[in-house]
C-alpha cells in the first residue's frame, strides 16, 4: 500500500499537466499572448517537479533529486511571476527575476554540497518562492486603480500560497542542522494538505482571471466603434449615465454636444467611401485632441458624433462647441494627396441643473442641431 502522499503527488502531477495544456491552448487561441505561454511553461515545470518527487527513490541520488526539485519549484514560480508581469505591463526586468532564482539555486547548492545544513537546504528555495509569489500578488492588485473581482481573488490566492510556503519553510529552518522527526511531520502535513489546496486554488483563479480579461475585452469591443475607435451608441449611453452622475456630484457644468458633419453625402460622392471614412477618422481624432481626457466622445452612427463634457465654469463649457466648429472649419483633412475641407454643425444642451436623462438630452441637442442645419450649417445652436 503506497503512502497517501504518493496519491497526492500523482493528483498534483496530472493537475499540472492539464493546467499546462489549458494555458498552452489559451496561448494558441487568445492571440498568442506571451503571458499565457509563460503560465503554460510554469505548470510544465511544476509537472517535472511532481514527477521528480514521485520517481526520486527509483533513479536519483538524494542530493540530485533535491537540486532538481528545488530548481523546478523556483523555475515554476519564476515563470508564473514573469507571466503576471507581462500581463500587467509591470516593468520588472526578467533578468532581475532570473538573478533571484540563480541566487536561490546557488545557496541551495552551497547548503547541500559545500557546507551542508539541513534547515537552510530545505528552506532557502521556499523563501525565494515566497518572494516571487508576493511580487505576483502585489503586481496583480496594483496594476489598475480598481481591480476586478477575479484579480482580487487571484492576488489573495497568491498571498495565501506564499503564506503556506513561508510556514513550511520556517518549520524546515527551525530544525537547524539536525533532522527533527516532529518538525518534519509538521512540515509534511503543511506540504501535503494546505499547499496542494492553495496551489490548485491559485491555478483556478488564474484561469478565472484570464476568462474575466476576455469578458472585459468583449464588453469593450461591443461598446467601441470599429472605424473611429471612439465609443459607439451603446457605449456612449452606458458611460454617459455614470459620467453625468459623477460630474453633477462635483457641481460641474455638464454639456452634451451633438455634432454632425455638413453635406457628408457629397464628400462620399466626391471622394468615395474610403475618403468619407478617412474624414470620419480624422474628425474623431481632431475632436479627441481638443477635448479633455475625461470628456466622452461617441459616434452615434453615420457622420454624427456626440460629446459629453463637464467644466467648472459655464462659459468654458459653452465655448467648447464653438471652438470645435472653428477648428474643423479651419483644418482641411488630408486624404492621400488631397485636402478635404469640411464643416460641421452643432447642437448643445446644458444639463447640470436639470433632471434630464441622457436620452432626453440627446433629443434636445438633436433638435438644436436641426436648427443649426436649417439656418445654414457650420453653426452652433444652444437648446
Ligand atoms: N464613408 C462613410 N459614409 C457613411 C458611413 N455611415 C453613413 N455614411 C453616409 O453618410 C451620409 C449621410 O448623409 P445625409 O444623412 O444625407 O447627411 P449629409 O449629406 O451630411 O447632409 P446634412 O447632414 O444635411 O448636412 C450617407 O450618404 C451615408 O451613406 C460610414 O461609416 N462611412
Amino acid at each position: 500500500m503506497e503512502s497517501p502522499f504518493t496519491y497526492i503527488l500523482i493528483t498534483l502531477f496530472f493537475s499540472s499537466i492539464l493546467l499546462s495544456i489549458i494555458f498552452y491552448m489559451t496561448w494558441q487561441t487568445m492571440g498568442k499572448q506571451k503571458y499565457a505561454l509563460m503560465f503554460s511553461l510554469s505548470f510544465l515545470a511544476s509537472t517535472v517537479l511532481w514527477a521528480n518527487a514521485l520517481i526520486k527513490s527509483l533513479f536519483l541520488s538524494p542530493n540530485l533529486y533535491w537540486m532538481i526539485g528545488c530548481s523546478m519549484s523556483m523555475l515554476s514560480v519564476l515563470l508564473g511571476t514573469w507571466g503576471h508581469c507581462l500581463r500587467t505591463h509591470t516593468q520588472i526586468h526578467p533578468a532581475a527575476l532570473l538573478m533571484l532564482g540563480i541566487i536561490g539555486m546557488a545557496l541551495t547548492y552551497y547548503f547541500t554540497f559545500i557546507s551542508p545544513h539541513l534547515g537552510l537546504r530545505m528552506s532557502v528555495y521556499l523563501y525565494i518562492d515566497v518572494v516571487f509569489l508576493m511580487i505576483t500578488s502585489i503586481v496583480i492588485i496594483r496594476h489598475r486603480k480598481q481591480s476586478r473581482p477575479a484579480e482580487i481573488g487571484t492576488s489573495i490566492m497568491h498571498f495565501l500560497f506564499a503564506g503556506c510556503l513561508f510556514i513550511a519553510a520556517s518549520i524546515a529552518l527551525s530544525q537547524g542542522n539536525k533532522f527533527d522527526a516532529e518538525l518534519i511531520k509538521l512540515y509534511s502535513i503543511i506540504n501535503f494538505t494546505a499547499l496542494p489546496a492553495a496551489y490548485v486554488g491559485m491555478s483556478v483563479f488564474v484561469i478565472y482571471m484570464l476568462a474575466s480579461d476576455l469578458a472585459e475585452e468583449m464588453k469593450l469591443l461591443a461598446m467601441t466603434d470599429s472605424l473611429t475607435n471612439c465609443l459607439n451608441r451603446r457605449g456612449f449611453y452606458v458611460h454617459a449615465k455614470q459620467q453625468i452622475l459623477e460630474l453633477q456630484k462635483q457641481a460641474q457644468h455638464v454639456c452634451l454636444i451633438y455634432c454632425d458633419i455638413d453635406k457628408f453625402k457629397a464628400i462620399n460622392d466626391r471622394y468615395g467611401h474610403a475618403g468619407g471614412d478617412q474624414v470620419l477618422v480624422s474628425i474623431s481624432q481632431m475632436i479627441k485632441q481638443h477635448i479633455k481626457k475625461d470628456d466622452l466622445l461617441g459616434r452615434m452612427g453615420g457622420e454624427e458624433f456626440v460629446i459629453l463634457i463637464g467644466r467648472t465654469c459655464y462659459d468654458d463649457a459653452k465655448s467648447v462647441a464653438e471652438r470645435l466648429r472653428s477648428i474643423i472649419n479651419d483644418t482641411p483633412i488630408q486624404y492621400g494627396e488631397l485636402h478635404i475641407s469640411i464643416t460641421a454643425s452643432f447642437g448643445v444642451v446644458e444639463l447640470s441643473s436639470q433632471d434630464v436623462s441622457v436620452e432626453q438630452a440627446i433629443n434636445l441637442a438633436d433638435k438644436a442641431l436641426y436648427q443649426a442645419k436649417s439656418s445654414g450649417r457650420n453653426k452652433v445652436v444652444f437648446s
